[in-house]
């Protein structure tokens, strides 16, 4: 099977993600569709800021190796594999940052979070003056097909996105394009969120100083 393009294409993805210092302590794993049932995902607890010949491996839609090799896949591939079996996405993009993991934890009692009234939920479709995108929030479960079946019953169609809480955001799309999109405007989402609420609390102690002096 000959995946060169799709290699250098999810390797030129990983550069950019590493470039905004989205892979911590080897965290994050990425992959993108080779054929209906062939994937390429990142090789377990990698450093995936260096690219190298073994940064990826080819797996089947059972997240199992599809050749011979001796690098184990994400241990989150089947996250990936939920995905892939239910939708045409083509390419899944999974990272941890200190943004996403907080936004996860304040809003995560509600298992979910709106955004309205946004531009950049635009990415997702959602071009209706009064749309809201509704991002679902699950339970960071540590036995992974127990994650995978809770996070299974939000993958609706081939784009999307769900928060775990205290752990990352896992987004899809039809192509690489789509799903670095996707990342980067629920990133943005996020961080617009946190300054909002920094800005309030701010503003709040300031009137509060105000009052009592
Ligand atoms: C050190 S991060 C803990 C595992 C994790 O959540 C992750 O995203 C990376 O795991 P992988 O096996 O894909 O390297
Ligand atoms: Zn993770």
């Amino acid at each position: 099977m000959d995946y060169k393009e799709k290699w250098e294409e999810l390797a030129d993805i990983k550069d950019e993600l590493a470039a905004r210092d989205w892979f911590m302590g080897t965290s994050g794993n990425l992959s993108i569709r080779v054929s209906k049932d062939r994937f390429l995902v990142t090789a377990s607890g990698k450093d995936k800021r260096k690219r190298t010949s073994e940064d990826f491996l080819l797996v089947d839609e059972n997240g199992q190796a599809a050749e011979e090799t001796g690098l184990k896949p994400s241990a989150e591939t089947l996250l990936h594999t939920a995905i892939y079996n239910r939708t045409s996405a083509g390419c899944i993009l999974h990272v941890h940052t200190a943004e996403n993991n907080v936004i996860s934890e304040l809003y995560g009692d509600r298992g979910e979070i709106i955004f309205r009234g946004q531009e950049l939920i635009k990415a997702f479709g959602k071009w209706e003056e009064d749309a809201e995108l509704k991002m679902p929030i699950i339970y960071n479960h540590a036995h992974i097909p127990k994650l995978a079946e809770e996070f299974s019953q939000h993958i609706e169609g081939n784009a999307g996105a769900v928060l775990i809480r205290n752990h990352g955001i896992t987004v899809w799309g039809k192509s690489g394009f789509e799903a670095k999109k996707l990342l980067e405007a629920s990133e943005f989402l996020f961080r617009y969120e946190l300054l909002l609420h920094q800005s309030r609390a701010a503003h709040t102690l300031h009137q509060n100083i105000k009052l009592t002096n």
